[in-house]
């Protein structure tokens, strides 16, 4: 199958090299398009612009930042919409909110295409490692047309039912997670403050109800002080800020998560967005010395 993907950032990267790696003829394009070399020498071709994979794909997979990254794409001058026509199907993977990807799920329908959101759980290592959780919902026949790619993609994928659901999943997943990230920091930091050892309440953590991969992986590193982005903090805020508008529409009271959101802003403000969304630490640290 020729599969089209739009975004070579840290994910897109990962996952369009697993497809090609697994025998998927992969046309690729990225805005900054020096950042398709590396791709084109594992054997994909690149498109000058987005209509230009849409042209040559029957399916094409967008990887982006955000709302705004993910209505240009589609919207802009030499956009994919421009190229979509009946039969063809299109994937925004991008964690969005319900409203970007009903804007974008009307504008392809109406040419005639298909269309998926499926943002995913897991980060930049599940996603070279092929162990991504999927969200999709929208097109159910372009949904079975994808499981092929889903299944090089991802170790799991749900297939959640109306467009927008996908994206409500998965704001809610990083809304905990982000809120946890938080929690966590006060906790090492407040083990340290009272004199204990941090690696020890990282022991005693695995050991408990609350032991989690996020933890186990994160925590050695933040200890160290090393924030290496697996998943960008100014992504991380931009979903905290998406879940709170999601509980705002629904009236839903998330103090937690309003709190947490102030800590990534506050950590973005201090010029820590490009890092780990676990360099929110180092802002929870500093404040108490
Ligand atoms: N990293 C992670 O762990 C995870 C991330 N996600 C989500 O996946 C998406 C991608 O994340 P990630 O790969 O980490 O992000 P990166 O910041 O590494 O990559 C972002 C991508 O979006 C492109 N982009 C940004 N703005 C625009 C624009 N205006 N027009 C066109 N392209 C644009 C970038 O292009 P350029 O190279 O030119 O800047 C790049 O390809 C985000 O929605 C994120 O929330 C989901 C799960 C895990
Ligand atoms: O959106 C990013 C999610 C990162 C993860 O699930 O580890």
């Amino acid at each position: 199958m020729e599969v089209g993907f739009l975004g070579l950032g840290i994910m897109g990267k990962a996952m369009a090299t697993n497809l090609l790696k697994h025998g998927f003829k992969v046309t690729v394009w990225n805005r900054t398009l020096s950042k398709c070399d590396e791709l084109r020498e594992l054997g994909a071709s690149v498109g000058e612009t987005p209509a230009a994979v849409v042209a040559r794909c029957k399916l094409t997979i967008a990887m982006l930042s955000d709302p705004s990254a993910a209505l240009s794409v589609v919207f802009n001058k030499n956009g994919a919409l421009e190229k979509i026509s009946s039969g063809k199907g299109y994937i925004d993977m991008s964690t969005v909110d319900a409203e970007t990807s009903i804007k974008i799920n009307e504008a392809i329908s109406s040419k005639g295409g298909h269309f998926l959101e499926a943002p995913v759980s897991g980060s930049k290592k599940p996603a070279e490692d092929g162990q991504l959780v999927i969200l999709a919902a929208g097109e159910k026949s372009l949904y079975d047309e994808a499981v092929p790619a889903f299944d090089v993609l991802g170790k799991k994928s749900f297939f959640l039912g109306k467009v927008g659901n996908g994206a409500k999943m998965k704001l809610v997943v990083n809304m905990v997670m982000g809120s946890m990230m938080n929690a966590f920091s006060e906790g090492l930091v407040l083990a340290d403050k009272s004199g204990l050892d941090p690696h020890t309440l990282l022991d005693v953590l695995d050991l408990g109800a609350i032991a989690n991969p996020m933890f186990k992986m994160k925590g050695p590193t933040m200890i160290k002080g090393n924030y290496a982005p697996a998943f960008p903090l100014k992504h991380q805020q931009k979903d905290m800020r998406l879940a709170l508008a999601l509980g705002d529409e629904n009236a839903v009271s998330m103090p937690v998560a309003a709190a947490s959101n102030e800590a990534f802003k506050k950590a973005r403000s201090l010029g820590l967005g490009d890092l780990d969304f676990s360099a929110v630490y180092k802002t929870v640290k500093d404040s108490q010395s």
